[in-house]
């Protein structure tokens, strides 16, 4: 079957991003179906109102996974999750200007004062790669306790001296005795394509040109 008479397939993370994504998405004739905005369907994939798209609803790292893998051919996912991965067969073309935040290190007040020069930390972090890589041109070994979530606790119990997470309003960090120390990258979404379909399938290549239009007229705005 050619490629444009199959469903183009658009990944989007469940969470924060997706209120940010959407108006975007609908200037660019992304449009889901009702059932995508009904709280009790279990759906995970979703008909779009004018075309032949269909939107599924992942997990924000998941996304990257999707589309670098050509299981969907386009997404939207944050920064973070695209330098975490490095897939080689993603390419991000669009930065969309939401979703933004930082990913930082955190530790405990007066945690460096106390423990002075280090050659070893163990960080607990949803992002071990950019975790390594970041404290490496530190010159410090990072050994990476990987979590999912609530990454804040772990210095409090023992499970880690530092942490890698996004920080927005740093209110997180502040209520759990922590403060951030170092910005390793900021962070913004991004419209990510897979590179074998940007080369077969027209329409990647026709929505990439509509995101960033949009975006241009953004930043001209
Ligand atoms: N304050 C913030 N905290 C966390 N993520 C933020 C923040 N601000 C923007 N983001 C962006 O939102 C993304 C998370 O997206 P979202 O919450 O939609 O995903 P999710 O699928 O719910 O995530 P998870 O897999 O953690 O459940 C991050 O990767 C980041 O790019
Ligand atoms: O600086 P702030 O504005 O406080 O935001 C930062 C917090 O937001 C994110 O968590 P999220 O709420 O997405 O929950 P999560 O732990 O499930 O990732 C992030 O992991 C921080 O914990």
């Amino acid at each position: 079957m050619p490629v444009e008479t199959r469903p183009l397939t658009f990944a989007v993370p469940k969470g924060r991003i997706l209120d940010e994504a959407l108006p975007l998405m609908a200037a660019a004739g992304v449009v889901p179906e009702a059932e995508f905005h009904d709280k009790n369907s279990r759906a995970l994939s979703f008909a779009c109102v004018a075309d032949d798209t269909r939107i599924i609803r992942v997990r924000a790292f998941d996304v990257a996974t999707f589309v670098a893998h050509g299981a969907a051919q386009v997404g939207i996912v944050g920064s973070d999750v695209v330098e975490e991965f490095a897939y080689a067969d993603l390419y991000a073309p669009v930065d969309l200007d939401i979703g933004h935040c930082r990913l930082s290190v955190a530790e405990p007040v007066g945690a460096a004062e106390r423990e002075g020069a280090v050659s070893h930390l163990r960080v607990a972090s949803k992002y071990p790669s950019l975790t390594r890589r970041h404290f490496e041109g530190k010159g410090i070994q990072a050994e990476v306790v990987k979590l999912n979530g609530a990454m804040e606790l772990a210095p409090s119990l023992g499970l880690a001296s530092r942490i890698v997470d996004l920080v927005s309003t740093g209110r997180t960090l502040k209520d759990n005795g922590l403060v951030e120390t170092s910005v390793i990258m900021p962070v913004s979404a991004r419209l990510i394509v897979n590179r074998a379909a940007l080369k077969t399938d027209g329409r990647v290549a026709e929505l990439v040109e509509r995101f960033r239009a949009l975006a241009a007229s953004k930043a001209a705005a």
